[in-house]
């Protein structure tokens, strides 16, 4: 038999590795994309032809390029300017539709029965991994999954309890008194001033959660914030592109900055982890902040399971101790600072619902330190952020990838394509909410929220079932207290420089600031 040659063996292999290769790209940038389309436009999906490896994303970011370019009129009808594409998708094709994601192809899912079964079924409809960079921005309880998810929760969920919270009322109340004192100072001088008082309100949620995290070691950790914030930006230039596998590697100037953020946010997280475990185990630290309950809770865990011979998984390792507290600072702050701007703009905007706010605020507390207990009294400013949050809910869509082939009403939907929750379009459908739909009328809440959505999944702008926000009531009581205590020192009016433009930066965020005239009462 004829000998075969060294080099031939090499050619042939790499003959192999090259086809299959091809045919693999052929297979993820064409034929799965085609099979994908047909099954979904045979259950009456309907949206753009595939285009290839690019899909919608080319035409996406030009139309979101093009909304940011100008301010819009005072209307609230935002999501032609925060989801263009979104919005456009479902005014062509309708509320059963999709978007082409690169060659994946995301559903939008508007129906509340629908909504309720991908918040419900959290095994089966999983956080996407669209970017592996988005791990740099904030894993923790909110990125993971099953079995690892549900422990961290545990642990989690007492740093969260109400009693807790309570305890954490004088450390809002400082951070919102230093801000209202620098207020008060602006408009001592001329009685009345005009502020953006958008990165001011940054700062406080920054600082509350910065003290609240981390109690007396808060200045330590307030650098965290601008690098974060700095992370974010990064992150959202990214995903406006396809993503290529691999890409992350490449020493481009977003990568490398990324990663340099990510190793110093580590570094300082770590630092002040350590320090305080350790006070905790001299038995010299308050375990009254986020960091001290978690860290106290963790401990908790671990003892528990000392003696189970299966405890290699028990509790949290520091790593993941500090993602926890990545995700408290990403999670808790700019959705805060953005449910608190949109407030004072609306409120600034109709100045009769900020007169039965405040009436109510000075009815309840006086000229006193707003306390828990008149907090959970306040119905009117309630209802307002309620208003507020389905207008301009602060994450406008939530994402999910289906984990295996799954059912979800009368839709097959096989497993790796992508859902779409889009918050802001839900909150303003007139089927759901009446002809009203689009306009602020904050009495619509004035019986609670499920009166008015009738029991259905139709206003969830902390999510919902199991990995509904951990920090919803944290949030909510923060929020509470902040604008009885603005309220009670200043009017509100808008001003004339002020240009309505709401846009996404992961959360959503007034692009020009909210420029507001501020007068001392
Ligand atoms: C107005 C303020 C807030 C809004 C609108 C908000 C919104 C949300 C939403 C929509 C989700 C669900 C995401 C999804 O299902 O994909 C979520 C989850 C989460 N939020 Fe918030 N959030 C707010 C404040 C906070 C605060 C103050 C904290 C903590 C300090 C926090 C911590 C979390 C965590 C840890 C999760 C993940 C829960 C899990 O997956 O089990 N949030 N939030």
């Amino acid at each position: 038999m004829e000998a075969v040659s060294i080099p031939t063996i090499v050619l042939s292999f790499l003959s192999i590795v090259v086809l299959t290769s091809a045919w693999r790209a052929v297979r993820w940038v064409w034929l799965k994309p085609k099979k994908l389309e047909r099954l979904l436009s045979e259950q009456g999906l309907s949206g753009n032809s595939y285009r290839l490896l690019f899909g919608d994303l080319d035409e996406s970011s030009r139309m979101i390029k093009q909304a940011k370019s100008k301010p819009m009129n005072f209307t609230h009808e935002i999501a032609p300017r925060v989801l263009p594409f979104v919005y456009q998708t479902v005014k062509n094709y309708g509320k059963n539709s999709f978007i082409w994601m690169g060659p994946t192809p995301r559903v939008n899912i508007m129906n509340p029965e629908q909504v309720k079964d991908v918040f419900s079924k959290i095994y089966g409809f999983r956080k996407p991994r669209e970017h592996p960079l988005s791990k740099l921005l904030a894993t923790g309880v909110a990125d993971y999954e099953a079995e690892k998810w549900a422990k961290h929760r545990k642990i989690i969920n007492p740093a969260f309890h109400l009693e807790k919270l309570k305890n954490m009322l004088p450390v809002f109340h400082q951070s919102c008194k230093d801000m209202i004192g620098k207020w008060e100072n602006l408009v001592a001088e001329k009685g009345s001033i005009e502020l953006d008082v958008w990165p001011h309100l940054q700062n406080l949620a920054s600082d509350m959660i910065s003290r609240t995290a981390f109690g007396s070691s808060y200045e330590e950790g307030s650098m965290i914030f601008e690098l974060q914030r700095e992370q974010a930006e990064l992150f959202m230039k990214l995903i406006q592109s396809v993503y290529i596998p691999g890409g992350r590697f490449l020493p481009t100037r977003t990568n490398r900055r990324m990663k340099e953020i990510e190793r110093q946010i580590q570094a300082s997280l770590k630092a002040i982890i350590n320090k305080r475990a350790k006070a905790i185990r001299a038995g010299e630290a308050k375990n009254v902040d986020l960091l001290g309950i978690l860290l106290e809770s963790n401990f908790k865990e671990i003892e528990e399971h000392r003696n189970n011979r299966n405890n290699r998984n028990v509790g949290m390792n520091i790593k993941e101790v500090v993602e926890e507290c990545k995700l408290f600072y990403f999670a808790g702050q700019e959705t805060t600072s953005v449910l608190l701007v949109w407030t004072l703009v609306v409120l600034s905007k109709y100045p009769n619902w900020q007169a039965r706010a405040r009436e109510e605020v000075l009815q309840v507390f006086g000229e006193n330190k707003p306390d828990f207990e008149g907090l959970n009294h306040l119905k009117v400013v309630t209802m307002i952020l309620y208003e507020v949050l389905r207008l301009y809910p602060p994450v406008a869509v939530l994402n999910r990838t289906v984990h295996e082939d799954t059912k979800l009403g009368n839709l097959y939907l096989p497993a790796g394509i992508g859902i779409s929750l889009p918050t802001i379009l839900v909150h303003l459908d007139s089927e759901l909410w009446g002809d009203d739909a689009k306009e602020f009328k904050p009495e619509r809440f004035a019986e609670g929220i499920s009166k008015v959505t009738l029991g259905q999944v139709s206003f969830f702008p902390f999510g919902w079932g199991p990995r509904i926000c951990i920090g919803q009531n944290f949030a909510l009581m923060e929020a509470k207290l902040v604008l009885s205590m603005i309220l009670r020192s200043f009017s509100l009016e808008i001003s004339p420089s002020y240009a309505h433009a709401p846009h996404s930066v992961i959360t959503l965020q007034p692009q020009y600031g909210a420029h507001l005239i501020l007068r001392h009462l």
